[in-house]
């Protein structure tokens, strides 16, 4: 494998808030990487967003900015239903792709995708699930492998955001948010998710109308786990993501940690991270650093598009079981030998 020398010239697709976040990043934080070219199908937003980087081209079209001889690699940071073309598109020029989550919207194309891929026989694609690159979910994980509370049995987790943007859907709580959840279960655990179930207390008075907002997602596990998210999109006062790990021989806990703490006025305490850019900063750095520095090296590691796949086809079980109210089975896909 040869090593490539120079700065690995990326194309961004999507300039919105991941997008723009990740050309910073890219531009100013990593090393080893600089933006080529950046794609929106809003022209001036991909323009503003060129101005700012020099020798960076702007495009609408994500075909045009990966013909460039200026790529090497394509980060894509549309919404999800404009992925799998990107994707495809990337694969038929050999690009390696970081791809933010979902890999695709629904199970159907994600496993598209994962064919496509085992197709060409090598891996081009890491999926952007960052809670792998944060440093206490990884502190969490080795505890786990090394058996430092003996087998797992449970996970309990929270997720909670601040107030949900406009169009943000019932079973967006299941496809956009509890997916890291998901990706988690399956990472933490190294099992797959085989049933999904969705308790819906009463709403808060602060959610949309429309939008059953707290939900309470209940995963079981192949090797016989049980798994509690709490997704409340609309808390109102912060952004929470919290795991706690419970083994046959202890507990561990993450997403406690807030930072500096002062006591004054008749008070103690700290502050909460208002959103995930806060909140999970350092894991996108690594996550994109990781990514840059494998491409340079010619391979791909990471989350993988059969997690992308996998992850999707738990969120189709639960968007069914949002409705039924029921316990609904997962159903996977043969693995191909890619993934193995
Ligand atoms: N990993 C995380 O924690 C995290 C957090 C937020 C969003 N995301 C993911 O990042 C992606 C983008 O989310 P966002 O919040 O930045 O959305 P956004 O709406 O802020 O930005 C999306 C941008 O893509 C552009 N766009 C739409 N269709 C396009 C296409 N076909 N080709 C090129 N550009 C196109 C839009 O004009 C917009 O500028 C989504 O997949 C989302 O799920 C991940
Ligand atoms: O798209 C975002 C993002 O993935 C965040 O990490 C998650 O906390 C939000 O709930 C979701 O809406």
């Amino acid at each position: 494998m040869t090593y490539q020398h120079a700065p690995l010239g990326v194309a961004v697709i999507g300039t919105g808030r991941m997008g723009s976040d990740h050309v910073r990043r890219i531009d100013e934080v990593i090393s080893g990487a600089r933006v080529a070219a950046v794609v929106d199908i809003d022209g001036d937003r991909a323009k503003a967003a060129a101005d700012r980087i020099e020798g960076c081209t702007a495009h609408t079209d994500p075909a045009a900015a990966m013909a460039s001889a200026e790529v090497d690699a394509v980060l894509i940071a549309s919404p999800g239903p404009a992925h799998e073309a990107a994707l495809l598109e990337a694969f038929a020029r050999g690009l390696p792709v970081l791809c933010e989550k979902p890999l695709a919207p629904d199970a159907e194309s994600a496993l598209r995708v994962v064919e496509a891929e085992a197709r060409l026989g090598r891996r081009l694609v890491q999926v952007g699930f960052m809670r792998r690159y944060d440093a206490e979910y990884r502190q969490l994980k080795e505890l786990l492998d090394g058996g430092g509370i003996g087998r797992t049995l449970m996970l309990h987790c929270t997720h909670r955001n601040v107030a949900t943007p406009p169009g943000y859907t019932g079973p967006m709580m299941i496809n956009d948010s509890v997916v890291h959840e998901i990706d988690v279960t399956r990472w933490l655990l190294g099992q797959e998710i085989t049933a999904v179930q969705v308790l819906r207390p009463a709403p808060t008075a602060s959610a949309p109308a429309g939008l059953s907002d707290p939900q309470l997602v209940l995963f079981e596990t192949a090797g016989g786990a049980v798994v509690d998210v709490e997704i409340f999109v609309n808390c109102g006062f912060g952004y929470q993501v919290r795991c706690e790990a419970v083994g046959e021989r202890g507990t561990a806990r993450i997403g406690e940690a807030h930072g500096l703490s002062v006591d004054a006025a008749g008070r103690w305490g700290g502050a909460i991270a208002q959103d995930f850019t806060e909140r999970f900063r350092a894991a996108y750095d690594r996550e994109v650093q990781d990514w840059v520095d494998a491409t340079r090296r010619g391979y791909t590691r990471g989350p993988s598009a059969w997690d992308g796949y996998a992850a999707a086809a738990v969120c189709e079980a639960g968007v069914r079981a949002q409705d039924t109210g029921g316990r609904t089975p997962v159903l996977l896909a043969e693995r191909p030998g890619l993934y193995r």
